[in-house]
């Protein structure tokens, strides 16, 4: 089987690389990084093993993951270029590189498939946008690219143009969600429940509301109109966060992740 290669092995690369695991051996897989030490433990811990160069990883590898940050690219880019070939499926998941930017850092010979996928990825609840040039990839290299990419969770081909909004509501958007989910917990402490039991109770209402969303179909609106008794609770509590701008202050965190894609390269 072709390998599967990994340059920069943090948190996405490892995310990504627990999902395979679970489609493919240790040995379809190759994988290089800058600290020896963590390649060793990653080697240890995955048996997958570890190249001895950023170049050798990319010679091995026929599907070649790109996950460094994108301030590394350029320096990566030079490592390779020269290594690299138009037979090989390079997939970035970098934040802001469009397919042109990766393409021409890489020599303009190659191909290229842009993703953005998350962190829920490393317990195989991921979301990645992914986006490519159809005419230029076989059947068989779609197949493992669906494979690939639904190991961790689900994915979407996009156009290239939305990749930068796939940024938010992919992306980021979990960093959104934890801040949620510990701004929750810390109102129920204020008002007397244990700090782990708030946590669990307020992370299931996260899960739970989100399959809601994805199962039943309905307008989001709706099913929040369902928790909101007239004269209740909710309600009291709807109208303090829309007091506290809760739903302006995500649109304007998406248009600044947005903006930031720009400022990336
Ligand atoms: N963290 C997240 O939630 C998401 C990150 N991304 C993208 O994933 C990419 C990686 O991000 P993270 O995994 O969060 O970063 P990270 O910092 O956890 O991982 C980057 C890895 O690259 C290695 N590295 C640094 N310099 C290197 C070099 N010259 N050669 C080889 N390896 C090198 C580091 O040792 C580290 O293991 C970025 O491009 C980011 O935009 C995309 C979606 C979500
Ligand atoms: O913050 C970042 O730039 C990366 C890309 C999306 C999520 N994390």
């Amino acid at each position: 089987m072709a390998k599967i290669g990994f340059i920069g092995m943090g948190n996405m690369a490892t995310a990504i690389m627990k999902g395979l695991l679970k489609e493919f051996s240790p040995e379809d897989m190759i994988f290089s990084s800058a600290h020896e030490e963590k390649m060793e433990q990653v080697t240890r811990e995955t048996g997958v093993p570890h190249a001895g160069s950023n170049a050798e990883c990319a010679r091995q590898a026929k599907y070649l993951v790109l996950a460094v940050k994108p301030q590394v690219l350029p320096r990566v880019f030079g490592e390779i270029k020269d290594v690299v070939t138009k037979d090989q499926v390079i997939i970035s998941i970098a934040a802001g590189y469009t397919i042109s930017d990766l393409t021409e850092g890489l020599g303009g010979q190659v191909r290229v498939v842009r993703s953005m996928p998350n962190t829920p990825a490393m317990v195989g609840e991921g979301m990645t946008g992914v986006c490519y040039d159809e005419a230029l990839f076989t059947q068989e290299e779609k197949e493992l690219l669906h494979t690939l990419f639904t190991s961790f969770g689900k994915m979407e081909l996009v156009e290239e143009r939305l990749m930068d909004v796939v940024g938010s509501a992919s992306g980021c958007s979990p960093a959104y969600v934890y801040m949620f989910i510990e701004a929750l917990a810390d109102g129920c402490v204020k008002n007397g429940l244990p700090r782990q039991m708030a946590y669990r109770m307020a992370a299931q209402a996260v899960l739970g509301s989100a399959k809601m969303v994805l199962e039943t179909g309905k307008h989001p609106g709706e099913l929040k109109d369902m928790v909101c008794s007239p004269g209740g609770t909710t309600i009291e509590g709807v109208a303090a966060l829309e007091e506290g701008g809760f739903r302006s202050s995500i649109i304007k965190a998406c248009d600044a992740n947005y903006e930031k894609n720009k400022r990336l390269k």
